[in-house]
């Protein structure tokens, strides 16, 4: 079976830890024998999520090409980062699963000699679709599966369906995602559709650290690729006055989903 993962977030900045979460998905399904990882998605939030210290997308999806430039099957995409109001993450995956069925429909169309022959088989085995095209699977660190718990936050049909196409998440220090899955009753329906990857290699690295550092004018070298270093460096992005952007707004989803404030 083809997968094809997504990975949702701020990527403020993309980090060497975001990278490694595909490579260690990817080893993880891989090695069940049951899936083939064909591509990797990162898409970028847009700046409709206010997000304390969210810079422009633009400058996001950027470091993320820089960051993906040697990955032959990681890639990013700007539909969600492009959207004027920020969109929910079943959303995303909805719009991404849709474009790779579109894309499987194209090339059955193109393969003229068989077509007739699919048509008849479709008819025949209606599910026989649901085989052809890719997986999607949303990729995750441990802190966003929790966070399916905290109020206001996700709606729970959103849950619902994200599980249902499939999880993937990636242990991160103080995190039990085993736990949580078995705490909560969506997420244990759906256990079979979500993978835990631990990560022996327990790394703290988080973007929010990284522009700490580059706020005190340490080096981040390492953390981040060399290329992205350089972006940053170039485009003196991360000051004392772009982690105070969005302060005293209400990240989007609390707006939207209580009457917190404007969505
Ligand atoms: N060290 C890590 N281990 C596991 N997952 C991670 C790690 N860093 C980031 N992720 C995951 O990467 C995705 C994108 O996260 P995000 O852009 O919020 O990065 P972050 O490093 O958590 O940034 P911030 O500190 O600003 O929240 C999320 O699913 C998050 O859980
Ligand atoms: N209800 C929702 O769909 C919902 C809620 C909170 C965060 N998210 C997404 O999760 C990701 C989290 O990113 P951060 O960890 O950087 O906040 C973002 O892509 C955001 O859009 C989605
Ligand atoms: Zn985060």
């Amino acid at each position: 079976m083809e997968v094809v993962l997504i990975a949702c977030g701020s990527f403020n900045p993309i980090t060497n830890m975001h990278l490694r979460m595909f490579e260690l998905a990817r080893d993880h399904l891989q090695d069940t024998e049951k899936y083939r990882v064909v591509r990797g998605i990162i898409s970028p939030v847009g700046d409709g999520y206010r997000k304390k210290g969210l810079i422009e997308a633009r400058h996001r999806v950027e470091m993320a090409r820089l960051a993906t430039k040697t990955s032959d099957w990681i890639e990013v995409d700007t539909w969600e980062s492009l959207q004027p109001d920020w969109v929910e993450t079943a959303k995303v995956v909805r719009h991404h699963f849709e474009e790779l069925k579109a894309a499987q429909r194209d090339e059955d169309e193109d393969d003229t000699v068989s077509y007739g022959k699919k048509r008849r088989m479709e008819e025949e085995y209606p599910s026989i679709n649901e085989a052809k095209h890719p997986k999607l699977f949303l990729l995750c660190g441990a802190d966003v599966l929790e966070s399916f718990g905290i109020p206001n936050l996700w709606k729970p049909e959103d849950v619902e369906e994200l599980v249902g196409h499939g999880v993937v998440c990636i242990t991160r220090g103080g995190s039990d995602p085993e736990k949580f899955v078995h705490q909560s009753d969506v997420l244990w329906r759906h256990r079979r559709g979500i993978h835990l990857v631990r990560e022996w290699v327990t790394n703290e690295i988080s973007a929010t650290h990284v522009r700490r550092s580059l706020r005190r004018g340490r080096s981040v070298r390492y953390l981040l690729p060399d290329a992205v270093v350089t972006y940053v460096k170039e485009e003196q992005l991360y000051s004392a006055q772009s982690e105070q952007k969005n302060a005293d707004v209400v990240l989007a989803p609390l707006a939207r989903y209580t009457d917190a404030g404007p969505s």
